[in-house]
Order: structure tokens, then C-alpha cells, then sequence
């Protein structure tokens, strides 16, 4: 297995540019399930999680077909063409599934389109339990009949789907993106209330509206989709990558550098931009993108909760979690969404953080310097924050199990080592 290797101390310089987001485009692969015509997306990034569902989508019946390699600023950007002209198996399997959560998010489009989908139960991960409830709960409003037998979710519809109102208990990003591919095939009006309002979201709602679906307010707590018997191909450009443009802004406040992040927006990261300049970060916008460094000296402990958008992301917990055990002063990190997304901490604390858990909050006291250590991490955004932090730490970090890193980051060690770190992947 892959290790990155970091000697930390050195601060970040250049330009870095974000690619298109993981969890935009995981969505919108899956969106191609709903027609027969071809769904073209640009700005794909190269990541783990996309290449685990193309083979989902592939073992499906997509005929998938990637266009270019190599886009502007370093980032590969890579055009992907998908077309399912017939779909040959509705079920994704155990194997596919449990390697990647998301792939759940095929069961809506496949019981649009054919009537029936199964989708293996993707069971919890290492930051949680993780249930589908609300995705099911969406999909029965709409007229599915779902039934769970031998670790399968089975949805049936076999006079296809009926628009409806589903008002979700709780805010879920992959349910309403379940419910909103399903319900742009679905027979009249959907009305999704309490939806998650991500950037994802209003992204996946565009290329649905370019694929001939009707909708209004996505980006807003309610959604209406008026379905369509029929969607047709559409080409679709993936927004950029929050979650990595915020981890790169971390990046450059923990190393006290000055990084230039091209294509990153600022609209879609103002709770954390708000949050960083109260620590002492400024990031300011330019034509091309963000530009972050510290205003001055040493950055000052804030506290954060996560919340769904536009909160501050849990996606970005863990990466600020590193900053704070470097900063002046103590933060309480809150966490919301997830019950148990601390994994990084007994791990940072292998390399000098002084954090303490009290049930969903943690308590960062900064230190001077964090020092490097062997490390490991269990999930993608505990990972990359065990990177910030052998950054800034004195000596040699060593962190193993690179595949959760490789699930979200591309060429993490090339756009870094571009920008001065002292970073290298070590095969084995
Ligand atoms: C591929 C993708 O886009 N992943 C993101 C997505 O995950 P995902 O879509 O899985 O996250 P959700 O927004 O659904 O989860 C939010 C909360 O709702 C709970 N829940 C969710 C569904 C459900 O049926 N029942 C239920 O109780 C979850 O356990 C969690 O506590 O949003 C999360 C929250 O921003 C991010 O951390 C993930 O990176
Ligand atoms: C939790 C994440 O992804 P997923 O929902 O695919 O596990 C993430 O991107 O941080």
C-alpha cells in the first residue's frame, strides 16, 4: 500500500488549481441512468470514487467513454461520455457498494427508468451509521414499493413513478439527489421541502434542467421538479471542488504561505472564509480564484460547528481541526452531522495536538509546533488533515493507508510539491 511521505516546515507558494467536485460529479454520473441519450460532463476529476462508479455504471449497461486528460492550470479535467442506451442489470452489487456509499445514488434513476433498482444496503463507515431511510423514504412518496431482503434494498415501480410531496425529517444531501434525479422522470410535480441546499445540489438540478427536466429552487430548502416521460443528452461542466479549495486555503494558513487557489469560488465557502478571518486568515478573491495567507503572525483559536449548507461543512472539519491545534489559543470544534467524525483526533495527537473529545465537541488547545509521526487515517477528510498537519510539523510525517486520500484529492502530492512542500509518494 501507498504512503506519502511530508517534512513539514515549509511554507506553500504558487498556485494550485481545484478540479470539479467529487461529490458533484458522483451524482451526475449517476444522472446519465435516466436517458438514452448521451450525458457529457467536463471538468471530471481523476479520483478513486469516480473510477468505482463508472464500473457500477459500466456493469449497468452505460457505455462510458473519456475524452482528454489534461486541462488548464495542472488540473486534468477530463471529459466523460455517458450513454445508457439500454440498461442490462438493475442491481448494484455488494462488491461496488460498499466500496463507495454514493453508489446508492443510482437507485432513484434506475427505478425512474425501468421500474426497478436494487442497490445492495451500503451499511455505516468509519465516520458513522450512515442509514438510506430518508433516500427510501423520498422514493416510496413518489409510488416506489421498497423492500429490503438479503442485504438488498429492492424498489419497485412498475407503472413508473408518480410526482408527490415528501417533506424530509432531516436535511440529506444524497436523498434529495436521490429523489430529484427520480422524481425528473416521475409522472406531474415533486415538491421536495426541508432539501439540502449544497452547491451539489443547484449543480445536478442545472444538468437535469439541460437533460429537459423542469425545476425550480434548488439551492433554496424547497424544490419543485415537474418529471418528464422522456429526458434527452446534455452537456454539463461540474463546478469546482469546495471541499478541496477550502482544504488548500487550510493548507496554505498552516504552513503561514501564500497560495493562489485558481477556479476555487468564494460563494461557495463564505462560512468558512468568515471563520478562517476570524483565525486570521485572508482570503480574498481574485479574477482566477482565492487567494489565502495569514493577515499577520500567528492565527488566533475559533470556535466551528459543522451544519448542512451553507453552514460550515463537516467535509472541512477535520482539516480545521489540524489549523486549530497550531493556533494561538483554544477552539471548540463542534461537530453536527456525523456521530462520529473524530477519527483524526487520537491521530494528531500522535503528532503533538493537545485535543480533548466531550461527546460531539472537541477542545483544541494550540501548541508551538506539532511533530511529524507515523500516521493513519480511516476516512478521506481524516486523512488529508494528518497532510496539513505534517506540513507544518517539525520532521517526517508518514502517513499510510493513501487509498482514503486517493478516494477525493488528485495528484495531492503534485499540486503541493508544486507549491514547495516537501512531499513525495512512497509505492509499497
Ligand atoms: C458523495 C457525497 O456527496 N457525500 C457527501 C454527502 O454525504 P451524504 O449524502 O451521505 O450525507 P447526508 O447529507 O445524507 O447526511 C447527513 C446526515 O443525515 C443522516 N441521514 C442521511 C440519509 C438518510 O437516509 N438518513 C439519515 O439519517 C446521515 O447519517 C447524516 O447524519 O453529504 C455529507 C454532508 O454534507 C458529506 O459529508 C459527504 O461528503
Ligand atoms: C464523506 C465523504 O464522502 P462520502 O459521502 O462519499 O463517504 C467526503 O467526501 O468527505
Amino acid at each position: 500500500m501507498d504512503r506519502i511521505v511530508i517534512r513539514g516546515g515549509r511554507p506553500l507558494e504558487g498556485e494550485i488549481a481545484i478540479g470539479g467536485a467529487k461529490n458533484a460529479a458522483l451524482p451526475l454520473m449517476a444522472a446519465s441512468l435516466l436517458t438514452d441519450e448521451t450525458l457529457r460532463l467536463s471538468n471530471l476529476p481523476h479520483l478513486a470514487d469516480i473510477t468505482t462508479l463508472a464500473k457500477l455504471l459500466s456493469t449497468l449497461g452505460v457505455e462510458l467513454h473519456m475524452n482528454g486528460n489534461g486541462g488548464a492550470g495542472g488540473s486534468s479535467g477530463r471529459v466523460l461520455d455517458m450513454t445508457a442506451r439500454t440498461i442490462t442489470d438493475t442491481c448494484a452489487p455488494y462488491d461496488l457498494v460498499r466500496k463507495m456509499r454514493a453508489s446508492v445514488l443510482v437507485l432513484g434513476p434506475l427505478v425512474a427508468r425501468e421500474g426497478i433498482g436494487r442497490v445492495s444496503l451500503p451499511g455505516g463507515c468509519a465516520i458513522g451509521t450512515r442509514p438510506v431511510d430518508l433516500h427510501l423514504m423520498g422514493l416510496e412518496a413518489l409510488g416506489a414499493e421498497i423492500e429490503l431482503k438479503e442485504g438488498y434494498i429492492e424498489a419497485r415501480a412498475p407503472r413508473g413513478l408518480t410526482g408527490g410531496e415528501v417533506v424530509f425529517p432531516k436535511v440529506s444531501v444524497g436523498a434529495t439527489e436521490n429523489v430529484m434525479m427520480a422524481a425528473a422522470l416521475a409522472k406531474g410535480e415533486t415538491r421536495l421541502v426541508n432539501a439540502a441546499r449544497e452547491p451539489e445540489i443547484v449543480d445536478l438540478a442545472d444538468c437535469l434542467v439541460a437533460m429537459g427536466a423542469e425545476i425550480e429552487g434548488a439551492g433554496t430548502a424547497t424544490v419543485t421538479i415537474r418529471g418528464r416521460s422522456r429526458l434527452h443528452g446534455a452537456e454539463h461542466r461540474i463546478v469546482a471542488d469546495r471541499i478541496e479549495a477550502g482544504t488548500y486555503a487550510m493548507a496554505a494558513a498552516i504552513t503561514d504561505g501564500d497560495l493562489h487557489l485558481i477556479g476555487a469560488r468564494a460563494d461557495h465557502l463564505s462560512t468558512a472564509i468568515d471563520i478562517l478571518s476570524q483565525a486570521g486568515v485572508t482570503v480574498a478573491e481574485t479574477n482566477q480564484g482565492l487567494r489565502v495567507r495569514r493577515a499577520n503572525g500567528r492565527l488566533h483559536g475559533t470556535d466551528a460547528m459543522t451544519e448542512a449548507y451553507p453552514g460550515f461543512p463537516t467535509d472541512l472539519q477535520a482539516q480545521f481541526m489540524a489549523l486549530m491545534a497550531t493556533a494561538e489559543g483554544a477552539a471548540m470544534v463542534t461537530e453536527t452531522i456525523f456521530e462520529n467524525r473524530f477519527m483524526h483526533v487520537p491521530e494528531l495527537a500522535r503528532m503533538g495536538a493537545n485535543v480533548t473529545v466531550h461527546g460531539a465537541s472537541a477542545l483544541v488547545r494550540g501548541v508551538e509546533r506539532l511533530t511529524g509521526a507515523p500516521v493513519m487515517a480511516t476516512d478521506l477528510r481524516a486523512s488529508v488533515s494528518l497532510v496539513l498537519a505534517g506540513l507544518a510539523a517539525e520532521g517526517e510525517t508518514v502517513l499510510n493507508r493513501v487509498y482514503h486520500l486517493d478516494r477525493g484529492y488528485e495528484r495531492v502530492e503534485d499540486k503541493l510539491s508544486a507549491c514547495g512542500a516537501d512531499i513525495r509518494r512512497v509505492a509499497g
